[in-house]
């Protein structure tokens, strides 16, 4: 198992740092650092601090931030940002852009789980500029092309 450097932001979270759930599991879930319950009306977005801050340190990784299916599914919490995409260079706190999709008011308790974060390969790449490529089966064709006669 990869190692990552984690900062406790907020004492609260000390004891309750982001673990795998169950041994298959993808995603850490990540909690909501508040102070007080704070209620999302329908279309509102905050920014919400997790309390950590993490350090991936390597290149070859990044963390992204994904809804959680039962909140999302449900009560319609997902990301102001879709997802969120956490740099291997970034040292600063993990915060997560919580928005209500949904037509009913949503309010987050404080130390609520309401993300997770999951931790992914990535590969960087440089660009060979060319003038043509070659030739594939697929070509340019995209967006519903195959499977047409
Ligand atoms: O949901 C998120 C998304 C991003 N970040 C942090 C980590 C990430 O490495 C940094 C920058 O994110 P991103 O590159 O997506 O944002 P940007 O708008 O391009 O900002 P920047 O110019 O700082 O790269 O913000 C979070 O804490 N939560
Ligand atoms: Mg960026």
């Amino acid at each position: 198992m990869h190692q990552v450097q984690l900062k406790v932001l907020d004492a609260r979270l000390a004891d309750q740092l982001p673990t795998y759930a169950t041994p298959g599991s993808a995603g850490l879930d990540l909690r909501a650092a508040l102070s007080a319950p704070l209620t999302l009306q329908p279309g509102q977005t905050e920014l919400i601090p997790t309390g950590i801050a993490i350090h991936l340190g390597d290149p070859g990784l990044a963390a992204l931030i994904l809804p959680r299916s039962g909140l999302g599914h449900k009560h319609g919490i997902v990301l102001g940002n879709l997802v969120g995409l956490i740099d291997s260079d970034y040292q600063g706190p993990l915060m997560v852009s919580c928005w209500n999709r949904g037509s009913q008011a949503f309010t987050i308790q404080p130390l609520d789980r309401l993300a997770q974060l999951i931790v992914v390969p990535v590969v960087q790449v440089g660009f060979e500029r060319v003038e043509e490529f070659h030739a594939t089966e697929r070509g340019t064709g995209g967006f519903g092309s195959t499977g047409k006669s």
